[in-house]
């Protein structure tokens, strides 16, 4: 880069959610949740199944309306869904292809370096149909980081990984974090709540939130 150019820094992300509320026909799920989460933190959601977590990741994202409440979102985000959204006749290559022009990355430089962090470059050319149930997930993490987004909103992002490659999620979630980028997590393994900065109980629609003891 030439001496004079300014560097460019990302814009900052930014997640605040305020008095959210949401019922499926006569089920009240959410019942005035608020999370804020600011650049630079990594914050897990846990709760029993059913509480709701999903659904508050999903209006997060803005693919579900809330019933009441409100939802600010500032910067590029990145949405890692349960259940992986593939087509199952497109190889992986394909995938990131399709990617690729949906965001206009000019190269798929990123993509490629998080292949390897996912121990995912050798599967470029395996329909996504036939992958395994970990593998598939990888992809479904990989398609929603291979663009850089600020924000990254993450449901239980590592079901079926082995353990070295979840180990190499974490490692990757802190750098992420690190670099200034904002990350929720939905998560249901005890052992992880030592990586997140604050923990969100999802108890009776509403978000309590903790510092982690370490
Ligand atoms: N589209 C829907 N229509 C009706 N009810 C729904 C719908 N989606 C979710 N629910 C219900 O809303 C509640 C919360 O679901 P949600 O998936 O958000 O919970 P969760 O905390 O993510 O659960 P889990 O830990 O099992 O993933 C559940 O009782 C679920 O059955």
């Amino acid at each position: 880069m030439p001496a004079h150019t300014p560097r460019q820094t990302p814009p900052q992300s930014r997640l605040r959610i305020s008095d959210v509320w949401k019922a499926y026909g006569r089920r009240q799920v959410l019942c005035g949740a608020d999370l804020d989460v600011p650049p630079g933190a990594l914050i897990g959601i846990v709760g029993e199944n059913g509480t709701g977590k999903s659904t508050l990741l999903r209006i997060a994202m803005g693919h579900l309306a809330p019933d009441r409440g409100t939802v600010v979102r500032t910067g590029t985000a990145g949405y890692c869904p349960q259940q992986a959204v593939l087509n199952d006749s497109f190889t992986v290559a394909q995938h990131l292809r399709l990617f690729q022009v949906a965001h206009r990355l000019p190269t798929l430089t990123r993509a490629h370096e998080l292949m390897d962090v996912l121990a995912l470059a050798d599967c470029g050319r395996q329909r996504a149909g036939e992958l395994s149930g970990g593998t598939r997930q990888k992809l479904n993490l990989l398609l929603a980081l291979m663009h850089d987004p600020r924000l990254l909103v993450l449901d239980e992002p590592y079901q079926g990984f082995d353990w070295e490659t979840h180990q190499r999620f974490w490692s990757l979630a802190a750098q992420l974090r690190d670099r200034g980028c904002s990350i929720v997590v939905v998560s249901h393994l005890l052992h992880d709540r030592d990586h997140f900065d604050m923990v969100g109980h999802l108890r009776d629609g509403r978000l309590d939130m903790e510092v982690p003891a370490r």
